[in-house]
């Protein structure tokens, strides 16, 4: 918990988020339906009750785009918390550059690769253009970021480790 941060969150939601890479290159996902739709994101969700972060990182990667991983690091964790929602999303960042397969358009999202020089910030969740970075220059941070609304930050901490 982050000293300085009034909080009257009352659920914690766990969540993956797993960022594939390829040399100079990055896998993101367009998400087609739900929850931040319409914008290029990594592939993930909520971890079902019983199962590790790691295994729920693998079965969305692999749901979500048909690409496997047995290599998948944890390299961030951020809170994500929405003004005005009690439920504060425990997201954990995980990495690789080891996978099997192509990925393959789901229901869910339609991959493609992006250069590191070249990522879609402008159609991301805001937050992305300050941790993704540190992903890439292979850094394992911790974050913070408080929403109002999907397009609006009110605040946000970020430190690496
Ligand atoms: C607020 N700022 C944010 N910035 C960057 N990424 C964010 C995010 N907020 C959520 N995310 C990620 O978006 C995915 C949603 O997943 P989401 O579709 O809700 O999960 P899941 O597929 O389990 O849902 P269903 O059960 O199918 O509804 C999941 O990876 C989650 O980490």
């Amino acid at each position: 918990m982050y000293s300085g941060v009034v909080r009257s969150t009352t659920s914690r939601k766990v969540l993956t988020l797993v960022i594939i890479r390829k040399g100079s290159d990055i896998l993101l996902g367009m998400k087609k339906r739900g929850f931040g739709a319409g914008k290029w994101n990594g592939f993930g969700g909520k971890v079902e009750p019983g199962e590790t972060i790691l295994e729920a990182a693998k079965r969305e990667l692999q749901e979500e785009c048909h690409l496997r991983s047995d290599s998948l690091r944890e390299v961030g964790l951020i809170e994500f918390e929405f003004k005005g929602d009690p439920v504060l999303e425990e997201t954990h960042v995980l990495t690789s550059d080891v996978f099997e397969g192509e990925p393959k358009e789901t229901e869910e999202m339609r991959p493609q690769w992006f250069s590191i020089d070249n990522i879609p910030y402008h159609q991301m969740w805001l937050g992305d253009k300050y941790w993704l970075p540190l992903l890439i220059q292979g850094e394992q941070f911790k974050g913070y970021f408080l929403f109002e609304g999907e397009e609006k930050i009110l605040n946000y901490e970020l430190k690496t480790s």
